[in-house]
């Protein structure tokens, strides 16, 4: 069957093929082009302003142009108060001759004259005040990008003042953009509510001067950069700060090869994204140059932790031998979810209590073990042959394709937990969870030798604490370790890493932090039940496919990803495509 593209009613009617096939489409004719340039190469900040009124409909036109501006989250935080009023604007320009006043006692003596020569007269000579504020009395959390850079809503302002600046030009008008006030005394003079403020005044009126190079470059006070000065090249030039770390090895996803499969998923006969996540997901798989994943393996490493013997764990440690041997049996969950997914598994005894488990490939540590509290979980020069280990491990198991991680050790929540700590600097009670069932008491254990575990972390290696080896050998357990190379040997081969529950996710973030490029090739399985893994996932930058409360650790959750990311893989390869 030939399938015909159906072309959207609302939003972008451009299909994949006329966006690969001619990329630069979406440009203006070149007259419009080159208008915009000259309207941006004259704009300037005028200071003289003739008295005649503003028409009305030019006014609305070049507000609208402000309201027009790109803002974070949508959120239009803007608000533009006009003020014909003479007497606002005599008190306005009062405050700010009183702040120039004020400005040039802190100024050598030749700066101060320069700052008394200018022209500051506007407020008073033009027509119209536009007094841009910015609403700020929305929480930052809820603005779509604002939660992390919390003045977003002001640049947005600042972006609305561009659009109203260069759309006066294009109409002739001059705007100057006075910020020598107080901004507590501006906000008062207009009764601006708590949580309103602003970012200045602009003159607006017919410009009594036409300016062809900007004032301040005029009168001598700056000059225009070069352009090459302003741009730099990848990174802060190595001269003027500390060495930046060594780039990855890793190469990142050819960027070709995001953009087609995205121009990909666009051909199926569904709309774009449907999928959601999975979507999101099988674009990155194919981007690493996965089509289909039609096998793959879950790396089960398992260990025992001193730290048990500070009571926090609800189970004895010798279930981990017994789950390790139930695996070997081919019998334990994580290995019946792992067949039930078509992966086979690859069993790491990385310091189970007792000797070795047979049947288990042995990847141990040979020097004493700490409880964390008292003494480093591991000796360096372990935990360096361990993650080692791991990445010869992993190397291979790329080789399937597709690598889902897995753990068990008893008491090993408390052990990533201490790591998560150190790692993303947070406080135990942000992190420490119920493992395989703590009670209160119990958690509240699990607190103290967090704690005591990360204190101790920064008594005894001060600034070297934020090295993620560091950590590991001092926090981690060797089945993080092994984990933590099967992380970077799986990634450096170009494979997709499926992640379990925190344990496992803990590795990848010490291996995201000895190798950045790492990141582009996890896959968070799922949102497991213990308390930090959200907080870990989150650093990761990534968005869990399952949240089903599980807790089963050995990989289980990861196992249960990986079907479905299979499936929707599949799913991809069958589903009709459109014509163009
Ligand atoms: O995957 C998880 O996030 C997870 C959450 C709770 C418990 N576990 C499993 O339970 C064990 C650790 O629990 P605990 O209470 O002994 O620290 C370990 O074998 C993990 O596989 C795993
Ligand atoms: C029974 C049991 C099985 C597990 N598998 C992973 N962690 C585990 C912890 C317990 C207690």
């Amino acid at each position: 069957m030939v399938w015909e593209r159906p072309v959207p009613l609302i939003g972008d009617v451009s299909a994949a093929s006329q966006r690969a096939g001619d990329p630069a489409g979406w440009a203006f004719p070149e007259p419009a082009r080159q208008a915009f340039y000259d309207v941006l190469g004259a704009r300037r900040d005028v200071r003289r302003f003739r008295p005649d009124p503003v028409d009305g409909e030019i006014l609305t036109r070049v507000l609208a142009a402000a309201h027009a501006a790109p803002s974070v989250g949508h959120s239009q935080p803007w608000r533009f108060v006009l003020v014909r009023d003479p007497a606002t604007r005599e008190r306005a320009a009062l405050m700010a001759d009183q702040q120039r006043l004020r400005q040039v006692e802190q100024m050598d003596p030749e700066s101060g004259l320069r700052l008394l020569d200018l022209q500051l007269e506007g407020i008073r000579e033009a027509p119209l005040g536009v007094v841009v504020c910015c609403d700020r009395r929305a929480p930052a959390a809820g603005v779509l990008g604002r939660a992390t850079f919390v003045d977003t809503d002001l640049w947005s302002c600042a972006c609305a003042i561009q659009n109203l600046w260069l759309a006066a030009r294009a109409e002739g008008l001059g705007v100057g953009w006075v910020t020598l006030f107080d901004p507590d005394e501006l906000a008062t003079l207009l009764a601006l509510p708590a949580g309103v403020v602003t970012l200045g005044w602009l003159c607006l009126g017919w410009p009594d001067e036409r300016p062809p190079r900007p004032g301040l470059e005029r009168v001598g006070w700056s000059r225009k950069l070069p352009l090459s000065q302003v741009v730099l090249d990848e990174r802060w030039p190595a001269d003027e700060v500390a060495p930046a770390p060594p780039p990855s090895r890793l190469r990142a996803p050819d960027q070709s090869a995001v953009v087609a499969a995205h121009d990909a998923a666009d051909r199926l006969l569904s709309p774009p994204g449907s999928l959601g996540l999975l979507s999101q997901t099988t674009d990155r798989i194919l981007a690493l140059g996965h089509t289909e994943l039609t096998g793959g393996v879950l790396v089960l490493a398992a260990a025992d932790h001193p730290v048990a013997r500070h009571r926090v764990s609800a189970y004895p440690t010798r279930v981990t031998r017994e789950v390790l041997e139930a695996a070997v049996a081919g019998e334990a969950m994580g290995v019946t979810a792992a067949r039930a997914a078509g992966l086979t598994v690859d069993l790491v005894d990385a310091g189970v209590t007792g000797p070795p488990v047979p049947g288990a490939r042995e990847i141990r540590c040979r020097d004493p073990r700490g409880d964390l509290v008292g003494a480093d979980a591991m000796s360096r020069d372990d935990t360096d042959r361990l993650v080692e280990a791991g990445r010869g491990l992993g190397a291979t198991a790329a080789t399937h394709g597709l690598v889902a991680l897995g753990e068990v050790g008893v008491a090993n929540t408390t052990v990533a937990a201490a790591l998560t700590c150190a790692l993303l600097d947070l406080t135990p009670a942000a992190v420490v969870g119920l493992g395989a069932g703590a009670d209160s008491a119990m958690v509240d254990r699990k607190r103290a030798a967090v704690s005591a575990a990360t204190a101790r972390l920064h008594a005894t290696y001060g600034g070297s604490a934020r090295d993620p080896l560091t950590c590991l050998a001092a926090l981690g357990g060797p089945e993080i370790a092994v984990l933590t190379g099967v992380v970077l040997g799986a990634a450096e081969r170009g494979a997709v890493v499926v992640l379990d529950g925190l344990a496992t996710s803990v590795a990848a973030l010490i291996a995201v932090a000895v190798e950045p490029g790492v990141a582009a090739h996890l896959v968070a399985g799922q949102r497991s039940r213990e308390l930090g893994h959200p907080r870990v996932l989150t650093q990761l930058g990534c968005e869990p496919l399952l949240s089903l409360r599980v807790r089963a650790g050995e990989g289980v959750g990861a196992c249960l990803a990986s079907a479905m990311i299979r499936h929707a893989l599949t799913i991809r390869r069958h589903t009709a495509r459109v014509t163009y």
